[in-house]
């Protein structure tokens, strides 16, 4: 696991740093500056032998001032290992579902698991819809890097969504031009304004309700007879979303009613992602024949 080989990197680090003792460092050559950063002098006559034990013992001694990073690095392991400690979690960074990448520049920076406030803090940050959280921790446990980590998690969604966003205001829109009441919820809406679309649907005073992806998560209206997928569910590698299908076309039929649900496709891709849903979930999804009103109004009542 990484967490061994990183501590393990730490041991054998320091245990190089022991051992470099036949290391012949002349004194007079290094002078420490105000800083405590070793400098040695330079001198043209030297020799290139000379140079080369000159770094050496630039290295080393580096190296050695520092020896308490390296310890207290060290020493990070040791707390995150206690559960006492504010250090201490029992995640990985992969349970944080943290994306490939960053995971890869928390290990580079030398992370190795994240601390109590991350582990507790980022489900929250990265959450869909987002969510506000207020969060104490004392001084350095790892608030700014939360934070940087939920950050750039965001950028990627951030993204994606208009697209989304927009196609779910111009159904709107559209809907609305042919006579239908329709709300719309989207994604920049704050929360507030959100929970008042849906308490509107739910008294009955729109009909359709037009939502984004994410939007739709979290919303449990009892009545909804009809759930129509303008676009099927993928991730963000264009595979079909199942989970997200299932909960979708779940929002009708809840308590035992009967529910319908829609889906509208629109080329061979779309097609393919509807055969892969009905082969993961081995349930036919029946073909509606759009010409045929009668057939729909059948289903639909
Ligand atoms: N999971 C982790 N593993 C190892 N080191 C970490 C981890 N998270 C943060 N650090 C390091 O610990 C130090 C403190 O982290 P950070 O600045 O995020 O803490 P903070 O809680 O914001 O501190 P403060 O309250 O003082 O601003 C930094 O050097 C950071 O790089």
């Amino acid at each position: 696991m990484a967490t061994d080989s990183w501590a393990l990197a730490v041991d054998e680090q320091e245990a190089a740093v022991k051992s470099m003792t036949n290391l012949q460092i002349k004194e007079e050559k290094v002078k420490a500056d105000t800083n405590g950063i070793i400098k040695t002098s330079t001198t043209a006559e030297k020799t290139d032998e000379e140079e080369k034990e000159d770094r050496a013992a630039q290295s080393l001694l580096n190296k050695l001032i520092r020896s308490n990073l390296v310890d207290n690095t060290n020493q990070v392991e040791v707390l995150q290992r206690d559960p006492n400690s504010p250090l201490y979690s029992v995640k990985s960074f992969e349970e944080l579902r943290l994306k490939p990448q960053l995971l890869q520049g928390v290990y580079a920076m030398g992370f190795n698991r994240p601390s109590k406030i991350q582990e507790n803090a980022l489900p929250m940050m990265l959450a869909e819809p987002p969510q506000n959280l207020i969060a104490q921790s004392q001084s350095g446990t790892g608030k700014t890097a939360a934070f940087v980590l939920a950050m750039l998690s965001r950028v990627e969604p951030s993204d994606r969504y208009p697209q989304t966003r927009k196609t779910a205001s111009w159904l709107a829109a559209e809907l609305s031009k042919e006579g239908h009441q329709v709300a719309l919820l989207s994604g920049e809406m704050m929360v507030e304004q959100r929970a008042a679309v849906i308490e509107r649907f739910r008294e009955g005073k729109e009909k359709v309700l037009v939502t984004t992806n994410v939007c739709a998560r979290g919303i449990d209206v009892e009545q909804v007879s009809v759930v129509i997928n303008f676009d099927l569910p993928v991730d963000k590698d264009g595979n079909p979303d199942n989970e997200t299908y299932l909960h979708r076309i779940g929002r009708t039929g809840r308590f035992g009613k009967r529910g319908l649900a829609v889906n509208m496709v629109d080329s061979k891709h779309s097609m393919n992602i509807l055969n892969r849903i009905q082969e993961h979930f081995n349930k036919k999804i029946e073909r509606l024949d759009t010409d045929d009103l009668d057939e729909i109004e059948k289903i639909a009542n």
